[in-house]
């Protein structure tokens, strides 16, 4: 009764907050995993009964890796108790259809997760470079900007487009062409900060989002990464090249105006560029 009380509390407090932090996981387990220790003194042939509903039950509160740690943990010590004070065959019943339990929901949830997270990375990334997509660019500066407004922080957003694209396609086909934005993505990456978040925007255009800069300093970070893409990816004598559009994030501004800002800047710079690349 207790154990039933107690497992219908775990799931409600679950559906309601969530994942459950490490420690109350810990909390939890443990008082719900004392239980069945104190009955398998008790009266151990209610520990029989209640321990595979008890080892699913913990699969469906806590995170697959504390739920896995947590099972065995308590699946040892009640199996070891049962042997103590139960028939041995009872016992070893016991033990082996609660493990084969442990181990069909432990494959059961494994699945589900990975399923979970391979519709969440189709959903918000670009499939071909692994960047964030747009569709997520537009919730994650509307979180910052709430961040600016809220609380003062600071964020810039980097707006940024590859020169000569197209030429290095028509010269050297489309599948170099795409090789090409997966290592620019993996080069980015390499100087980003894990906070930072890369978005492809489409083609061969991308938006750096970084939270903690101000426009100036995002000015002092593009001329550091000025040079990686000509340095590092240029291939076969076409000159690739970077061109930046920074617009630093400001209190109550829309989000289509800073990318109106940040793509104006942009083409500012690409135009400069052409021409400084023109006369000389
Ligand atoms: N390989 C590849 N090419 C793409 C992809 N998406 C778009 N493109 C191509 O990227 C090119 C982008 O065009 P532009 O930005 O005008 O080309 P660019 O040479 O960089 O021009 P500037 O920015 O003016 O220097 C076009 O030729 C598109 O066909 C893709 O997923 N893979």
């Amino acid at each position: 009764m207790v154990i039933v009380i107690a497992a219908l509390l775990f799931t409600a407090v679950r559906l309601f907050q969530g994942r459950l932090s490490v420690l109350k996981c810990l909390l939890l387990s443990t008082v719900l995993g004392s239980t069945l220790i104190y009955f398998s003194f008790q009266s151990p042939i209610i520990t029989v009964i209640w321990l595979p509903a008890f080892l699913v039950g913990v699969f469906m509160v806590f995170p697959f890796k504390i739920a896995c740690l947590t099972n065995i943990t308590f699946w040892l010590i009640i199996t070891y108790l049962n042997f103590i004070h139960l028939h041995i065959e009872i016992a070893l019943r016991s033990a082996m259809s609660s493990g084969l339990i442990m181990l069909l929901t432990a494959v059961i949830v494994k699945t589900y997760n990975e399923a979970i997270h391979a519709a969440e990375s189709v959903a918000t990334k670009d499939p071909l470079t692994g960047a964030l997509n747009r569709r997520t660019l537009i919730e994650n500066i509307e979180l910052e900007s709430e961040r600016v407004t809220r609380y003062g922080q600071t964020c810039s957003i980097i707006m940024i487009d590859l020169d000569n694209f197209k030429t290095l396609n028509d010269k050297l086909g489309h599948g170099v062409g795409d090789e090409m934005l997966v290592n620019f993505v993996k080069l980015i990456s390499q100087y980003t900060r894990k906070n930072d978040k890369l978005f492809r925007l489409g083609g061969d255009e991308f938006m750096l989002l970084i939270p903690g800069m101000d426009a100036q300093t995002a000015q002092t970070f593009i001329a550091r990464i000025q040079n990686l893409v000509p340095a590092q990816l240029t291939v076969e004598h076409v000159a690739l090249g970077m061109s930046f559009g920074v617009c630093e994030i400001t209190a109550d501004t829309a989000v289509e105006q800073l990318l109106e800002l940040a793509d104006q800047a942009l083409y500012q710079n690409k135009a400069q560029r052409k021409k400084k690349q023109k006369d000389s």
